[in-house]
C-alpha cells in the first residue's frame, strides 16, 4: 500500500511555494498526496490544479494582532476548522503531516495531534510566526530555514535544513524572459517584486520614480492584486499581478531585485545569484521577522537593505544604484553559498519521521 503524506500551509504564497517544491518529489516516490488548505485563499489557487493532489478546503479563522469584529467570529470557524480537518485526517489517514504555517495550519495540526500523526513543520522566517508557535509543542521534528533561528527556538525538536526552493525556477532562460517581457537587451533590468501580495508603499515609490528608473533600466513590476495601475503604459516597464509561469525566466532575465524580504524569496534570489535590494515589511504592520531576514543577508553580503521608515524617493534611488554598483562583488558572494541539497534532506527527514505500517 503507498506511503500517505497530508500538506498544508496558506495564507500567503509563502506558506504555500514551499510544499509546491515538495509535492512533486513525493508524487515521484509513488506517495499519495492530500491537501488542507482554505476554501477560496491563494493555496487552493496554487495546489488544487496540481492533478495529484487530493485538495480539501477547510473553515479557518486568521490570527490577527489588530482589533476587528472579524475577532469574534474567527474563534467558531477555527473550532469548525478544527472538527473538519480532524475528520478529515480520519479518513485519509496520512503517515505524516507536513505543515508549512499561516493560519490554516492551526486546526490541521491540532485535527493531527488528535488522530496520532506525525508532524513536521517548517519555518521560513528567523522568527516563529504566530502559527508555528501555536503548532511547536504539537509537532515531532521542526525545519527551519535560517540558523540563527534555532537560537529563537530553543526546543529540540528543531533542526537546520536551509531554503526550499522550488526546481522549475533554476530552470529559467534570459532570452526567454526578454522576450515574454517585450523588453531589449540594451538596458538592465529591475525585478521589483512586493512580497506574494504586494506593497503599497513599494509600487507607490516605483511609479513615482519612472521617469528616472527608465532613463537606466527596463523594469519588471509584480504589483500584488488589483494593484496593476493601467493608466501607466510606458516602454521598458511592464507591469503584473502576480507571475506563476514564466516566473523562472523573468527572473533568470533580471539583473538586479528591489523586494520585501520575505524567506521564499530572498532564498530564491540568492540561489539564483541576482543581488537585492531589501525593503522589509515595518515593525508597525508586521512581528518585524522581515527586518530580522534583511539584517542577516546583509550581513551576509548578499543585499543592500532600506529601512521603509527610511524610505524616500532619494534613499531609494541612492540605495539602488549602490546595490548596481555592488553587483558584481555581490553574486561572488552568492556563488559560495550552497544549498543545493536542502530539499533531499527534508524529504528523508519527512520520510524517517512518517509513521510505519
Ligand atoms: C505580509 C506577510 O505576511 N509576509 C510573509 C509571507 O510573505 P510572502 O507570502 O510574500 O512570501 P515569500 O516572499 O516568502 O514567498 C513568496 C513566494 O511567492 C512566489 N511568487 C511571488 C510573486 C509572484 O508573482 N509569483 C510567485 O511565484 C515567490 O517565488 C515565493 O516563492 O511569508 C513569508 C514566509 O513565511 C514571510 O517571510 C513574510 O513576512
Amino acid at each position: 500500500m503507498s506511503k500517505r503524506i497530508l500538506f498544508t500551509g496558506g495564507g500567503s504564497a509563502g506558506h504555500v511555494t514551499v510544499n509546491v517544491a515538495l509535492i512533486p518529489k513525493f508524487v515521484k516516490l509513488g506517495w499519495d498526496v492530500s491537501y488542507i488548505g482554505s476554501i477560496k485563499g491563494i493555496e487552493s489557487e496554487l495546489i488544487s490544479n496540481i492533478e495529484s493532489v487530493d485538495y480539501h478546503g477547510i473553515s479557518t479563522g486568521k490570527l490577527r494582532r489588530y482589533m476587528s469584529i472579524e475577532n469574534f467570529k474567527d474563534p467558531f470557524r477555527i473550532v469548525k476548522g478544527v472538527f473538519e480537518a480532524y475528520t478529515l485526517i480520519r479518513k485519509i489517514k496520512p503517515d505524516v503531516v507536513f505543515s508549512k504555517g499561516g493560519f490554516v495550519s492551526v486546526p490541521v495540526v491540532i485535527g493531527a495531534k488528535l488522530n496520532n500523526v506525525p508532524i513536521i513543520i517548517h519555518e521560513s522566517d528567523i522568527t516563529p510566526g504566530l502559527a508555528n508557535k501555536i503548532a511547536l509543542p504539537l509537532a515531532t521534528k521542526v525545519c527551519v530555514t535560517f540558523p540563527e533561528t534555532l537560537d529563537h527556538m530553543k526546543s529540540d525538536k528543531a533542526t537546520y535544513v536551509g531554503a526550499i526552493i522550488r526546481d522549475e525556477l533554476r530552470s529559467g532562460g534570459a532570452s526567454q524572459g526578454l522576450s515574454h517581457l517585450q523588453f531589449e537587451n540594451s538596458k538592465p533590468i529591475i525585478l521589483v517584486m512586493g512580497g506574494s501580495l504586494g506593497s503599497k508603499k513599494i509600487n507607490d515609490t516605483i511609479r513615482r520614480n519612472l521617469p528616472t528608473l527608465l532613463d537606466q533600466f527596463q523594469v519588471v513590476h509584480i504589483c500584488g492584486k488589483g494593484q496593476v495601475d493601467d493608466s501607466i503604459q510606458l516602454n521598458g516597464y511592464q507591469q503584473y499581478e502576480y507571475i506563476h509561469d514564466e516566473l523562472p525566466d523573468v527572473i533568470a532575465s533580471a539583473d538586479i531585485v528591489v523586494t520585501r524580504a520575505g524567506s521564499n524569496s530572498i532564498f530564491e534570489f540568492l540561489a539564483l545569484h541576482k543581488p537585492m535590494l531589501l525593503i522589509p515589511l515595518s515593525k508597525a504592520a508586521s512581528r518585524g521577522d522581515q527586518i530580522l531576514n534583511a539584517q542577516s543577508f546583509e550581513k551576509a553580503g548578499y543585499a543592500e537593505v532600506l529601512l521603509e521608515e527610511e524610505l524616500t524617493d532619494e534613499s531609494f534611488m541612492l540605495s539602488l544604484n549602490i546595490l548596481f554598483t555592488r553587483k558584481s562583488q555581490i553574486i561572488d558572494t552568492m556563488a559560495k553559498h550552497d544549498q543545493s541539497n536542502t530539499i533531499n534532506q527534508v524529504i528523508e527527514l519527512i520520510q524517517n519521521t512518517a509513521r510505519t505500517r
